[in-house]
């Protein structure tokens, strides 16, 4: 069996129909939960599973309406996804037409995503009468050179299909990005993990130690309604472990007990948070300060 897999950015003006999209290529139970996500900061919002292609939806938080400095770094981190994407899909609305909106976004393509591979998706078809919907694909098509134009209605799930079919068989061939089993909760372990992130980064300020990830190990559902998640903090060094955990424990109890309330109210549950701080050296870098001493340590000696 050939497995692909890839990136597909979906861009759009808000109220394109991002979601109601990926409600129907993704599965009911992760979009509901992404739809937040706009908002904030995972980057994946969604995997796909279409035949024997993973297709892996990332967001563009933020990416047309920069106000603050940080919305501005999005932006950047935003585009940058898109551009890193095997694929970018511009959803636009068919009764709104090619908005001031999606003209800023045409420039930014134009200026940014040349090469790349590019498609669009007219949505909510079924607002508009078939000329009108000639004229914006004549439009939109003089405007920049998409690859290919499918029309859709992401609510009632008119080419859907087509589209998700399209985006399956553009994804180059690859072994599966992430196991099937993950597939249904990964965006929610992201967050999860990213909560529990910044959680650390309000405590410690500056002190944060550098090389810091929180990974989700495990996610468990419980009978009652509530979630069990384990989570894993990641340093570099065993002087960061103190740093991380505080006097007696005290910090790590304090970001345990916040990031377990936000994600509570994210997901409406009880939440049973258990963090664990572990040293994980970078070994690659251990492997060069050994190799500066004349030691090849990745031979072994
Ligand atoms: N008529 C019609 N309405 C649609 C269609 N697709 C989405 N909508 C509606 O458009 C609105 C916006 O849809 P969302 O999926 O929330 O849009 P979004 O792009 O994710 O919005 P943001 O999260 O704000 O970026 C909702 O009220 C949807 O019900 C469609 O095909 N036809």
């Amino acid at each position: 069996m050939t497995t692909r897999a890839g990136f597909v950015a979906l861009i759009g003006e808000p109220n394109a129909g991002k979601s109601t999209l990926l409600n129907r290529m993704v599965g009911a139970k992760v979009s509901i939960v992404t739809h937040k996500v706009q908002t904030t900061r995972a980057r994946i919002r969604g995997v796909a599973m279409a035949g024997d292609s993973q297709i892996v939806f990332v967001d563009t938080p933020g990416l047309f309406r920069p106000r603050r400095r940080l919305d501005r770094a999005m932006v950047a981190a935003a585009w940058g996804g898109a551009a890193d994407a095997d694929v970018i899909v511009l959803l636009i609305e068919a009764h709104r037409g090619k908005t001031d909106g999606v003209e800023t976004i045409l420039s930014t393509l134009t200026e940014k995503a040349t090469g790349r591979r590019v498609v669009l998706a007219i949505n909510k078809i079924d607002r508009v009468e078939a000329p009108v919907l000639l004229k914006l694909t004549e439009e939109m098509n003089a405007a920049f050179p998409f690859e290919r134009t499918f029309m859709i209605s992401a609510e009632r799930g008119y080419g859907v299909e087509d589209l998700r079919d399209w985006l399956a068989a553009a994804m180059p061939e690859s072994p599966w990005l992430y196991p099937e089993d993950q597939i249904a909760d990964l965006p929610m372990r992201m967050i999860a993990a990213e909560m529990t992130r910044e959680k650390l980064t309000l405590r410690l300020h500056e002190e944060l130690p550098y090389q810091l990830t929180v990974e989700t190990e495990h996610w468990e559902e419980r009978k009652d309604g509530s979630a069990r998640i384990d989570q894993v903090v990641y340093v570099a060094r065993d002087g960061h472990k103190g740093i991380v955990l505080g006097k007696g424990g005290e910090t790590i109890k304090a970001v345990s007990k916040a990031a377990r309330e936000e994600l509570e109210e994210f997901m409406g549950r009880r939440v049973h948070l258990f963090l664990q701080v572990k040293v994980r050296p970078n070994w690659l870098e251990e492997a060069e300060r050994y190799t500066e001493m004349g030691l090849d340590f990745r031979d072994g000696n």
